[in-house]
């Protein structure tokens, strides 16, 4: 479930009235997603044909603070050409506001599906939506620091510390080890750029082979841009469990970025490093949520062993292998 913050439809149709947005027919809260409490709205619409919006209303995880950097840079993709939802201004041109105590944003609807068994096609279609995204990011001036780089990992393995092998034991030592290797050969002289940093299926919507629409863009910071592409290829080319590996679409995903971007040598020598540090980022954030979200919480835990098996994947694949020869 997302929805943390219940808002009465009849406060989300008073909100409404600072927009041209027309009145609210129905509000529906989102089960997707963890982070925010997310509402899918059909008002009137500006011109009372009918029209759908989300309504996002923003928990402990995002700063309030960081919400104009996602702003600009939906902004900045959005006006090259990219699928991102824009962030909507009310009549005063104010985009960010309060409802029931909380930051909230009224925000663009796109259509299409997350999908949860993308095909090649989808994965290569994915791959060039990312490759896209980069080119569009050249010249967007905001920066925000990555706070789940290698420092925001050691930080947060400290704070599991003896609890890591409550998940598994041995999980505690063999997560200091990949870090101890990951500090000797992090490849921190990389091309940097804003990156998406979270774009597994379910922030892509996308109708049949075509992407409609890239979201969920509250993890997006300045980092090491092929990076982006092992967080990608990390949640689009295994199965959910992390027990088998899609050679097909890592393939299919590798040819769509390079059609659309490319990698350099560099970054391709580096792409196995890339992937274990993708790996282990999210073994880290899920391993932390597990150990403090009570197993009873409304909010479904995800099991941070599907990314231990991806992180032993990556740790002992051929590295020509993960994007196609
Ligand atoms: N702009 C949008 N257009 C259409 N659907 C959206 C949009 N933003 C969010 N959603 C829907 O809401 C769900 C949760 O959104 P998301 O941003 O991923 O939430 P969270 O940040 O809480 O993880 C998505 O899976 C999608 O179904
Ligand atoms: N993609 C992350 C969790 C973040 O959730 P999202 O709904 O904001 O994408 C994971 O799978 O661990």
């Amino acid at each position: 479930m997302a929805v943390y913050t219940h808002v009465p439809a009849e406060e989300i149709d008073a909100f409404l009235l600072r927009y041209d947005a027309g009145r609210l027919v129905s509000a529906k809260g989102i089960a997707e997603g963890v982070e925010n409490s997310n509402y899918l709205l059909e008002t009137t619409g500006p011109d009372g044909k009918g029209h759908r919006y989300i309504l996002t209303l923003y928990e402990k995880r995002v700063d309030e603070a960081d919400l104009p950097f996602f702003m600009d840079l939906l902004d900045h993709l959005g006006a090259r050409g990219c699928l991102v939802p824009r962030f909507i201004a009310d009549r005063e041109g104010k985009r960010l506001q309060q409802l029931s105590g909380r930051p909230a944003c009224l925000i663009e609807f796109l259509t299409g599906i997350s999908l949860t068994e993308p095909t090649p096609g989808q994965a290569r279609a994915a791959g060039a939506a990312l490759g896209e995204l980069h080119k569009a990011a050249q010249g967007f001036s905001g920066e925000r620091r990555n706070a789940l780089d290698k420092d925001g990992w050691h930080a947060l393995a400290a704070r599991c510390g003896a609890d890591f092998d409550q998940i598994e034991p041995g999980l505690g030592a063999r997560v200091a080890q990949e870090l101890a290797f990951l500090d000797a050969h992090w490849p921190d002289d990389l091309p940097r750029s804003v990156i998406h940093a979270d774009l597994f299926p379910d922030n892509v919507l996308m109708l049949g082979d075509e992407v409609t629409g890239l979201i969920d863009f509250y993890f997006s910071c300045t980092d090491i841009r092929a990076y982006d592409l092992a967080v990608t290829h990390s949640a689009w080319c295994f199965s959910n469990d992390g027990a088998t590996w899609f050679g097909e679409r890592a393939t299919a995903l590798g040819e769509g970025y390079s059609r659309a971007h490319g990698l350099s040598e560099a970054e391709r020598a580096a792409f196995p490093i890339l992937c274990r540090g993708a790996a282990l980022r999210f073994l880290l954030t899920r391993a932390f949520d597990w150990i403090n979200t009570p197993a009873d919480a409304l909010v479904t835990r995800k099991d941070p062993l599907a990314y231990l098996r991806r992180l032993d994947f990556y740790a002992s694949a051929n590295p020509v292998e993960l994007l196609g020869a």
